[in-house]
């Protein structure tokens, strides 16, 4: 197979998106063999190479049609895009799918103990962000002015240092900002992570491959909560028990030999199952009840 019709993947080369991504692709299949250090690695079972870069040149990479795909935040993706339009540019790449990790927030966070109503206490105020241009349409929109002070990072630090008098930056469990004697005080926008592809037309070959991984993810993505379970139950609780079976489609249900009127049910629960879900199968007659990881799931 010619190297270009290899797909080729960007991923964030070190920082909150890797571990997660390079997981996913593992999950999906992949095998790679990757050196420290090394900024691409070659798909030893699948026509697909990864490349490592730094997040925020993800978007122009697929954009420029440099790479097929590319995991990235929606916070890099709508900065990229906004700062394309600023540009006079369209922003061609095509989001494919959103995935389940890099969940954060946006937020405009404030010196503790600084008062904050609405958009409108920003007003004349000096915000530092990485994000200026998500901000300055989030400013916009409120008609409200004020300086975008952009910085690449470390932005926490700016009202200690005098650059500006609130931020707007990423925030998740917020202990950072607590670390920085700053408090949350609006979401600006919701993140997480997301694949986005070249706009420029691929090989079918290339095209068969997209589709085979973006399947593989939906059931990577759709097993991770996921739980077999199974248990006996008296079949004139059967009601009762369905109701309290997190997720679950139509369970299958078997007579058990020799157990009068006790059935053994089958179910695939597409929540997470947890302890207080176990004891109120219990209680609600279950017994012999197992929870399996589910593997994987192709719908
Ligand atoms: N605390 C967090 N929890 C979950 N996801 C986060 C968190 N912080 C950031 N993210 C998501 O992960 C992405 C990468 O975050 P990270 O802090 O590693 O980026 P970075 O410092 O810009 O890295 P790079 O060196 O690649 O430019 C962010 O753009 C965001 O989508
Ligand atoms: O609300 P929290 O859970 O504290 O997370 C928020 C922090 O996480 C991210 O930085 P990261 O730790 O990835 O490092 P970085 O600043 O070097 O990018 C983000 O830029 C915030 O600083
Ligand atoms: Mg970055």
């Amino acid at each position: 197979m010619d190297k270009s019709s290899r797909l080729k993947v960007a991923l964030q080369k070190s920082g909150r998106l890797t571990e997660n991504s390079l997981d996913l692709l593992a999950r999906c299949g992949l095998k790679y063999s990757r050196g420290k250090d090394q900024l691409m690695c070659y798909g030893e079972n699948m026509p697909l190479d990864v490349l490592f870069v730094r997040d925020d040149d993800i978007p122009d990479l697929v954009q420029q049609d440099v790479c097929d795909l590319g995991i990235v935040g929606l916070n890099v993706i709508e900065e990229k895009r906004l700062s394309f339009q600023t540009r006079g540019v369209s922003p061609l790449f095509e989001q494919v799918m959103v995935l389940d990790y890099g969940k954060c927030r946006l937020s405009i966070a404030v010196p503790d103990g600084t008062e904050y109503k609405d958009a409108s206490s920003l007003r004349g105020k000096r915000i530092a962000t990485t994000y200026p241009n998500i901000l300055a349409r989030f400013l916009r929109e409120r008609d409200v002015q004020a300086e975008v002070v952009t910085m690449s990072g470390a932005v926490e630090i700016a009202p200690r240092l005098g650059r500006a008098d609130f931020i707007c930056d990423l925030v998740s469990t917020g202990s950072t900002l607590i670390a920085n004697h700053l408090s949350e005080a609006e979401t600006v926008m919701e993140s997480q992570a997301a694949i986005i592809s070249t706009p420029v037309p691929v090989t079918m070959e290339k095209q068969e491959w997209i589709h085979r991984l973006t399947m593989r993810i939906d059931g990577v993505q759709q097993v991770k909560e996921s739980k077999y379970i199974m248990l006996h139950a008296p079949r004139e609780k059967l009601a009762e028990i369905r109701k309290l079976l997190p997720g679950s489609e139509s369970p299958t249900i078997m007579p058990l030999d020799g157990a009068g009127d006790k059935v053994a049910v089958h179910a695939v629960c597409r929540e997470n199952v947890f302890w207080e879900t176990l004891e109120g199968l219990k209680g609600a007659g279950a017994s012999a009840i197992l929870v399996l990881p589910v593997e994987k799931m192709l719908a």
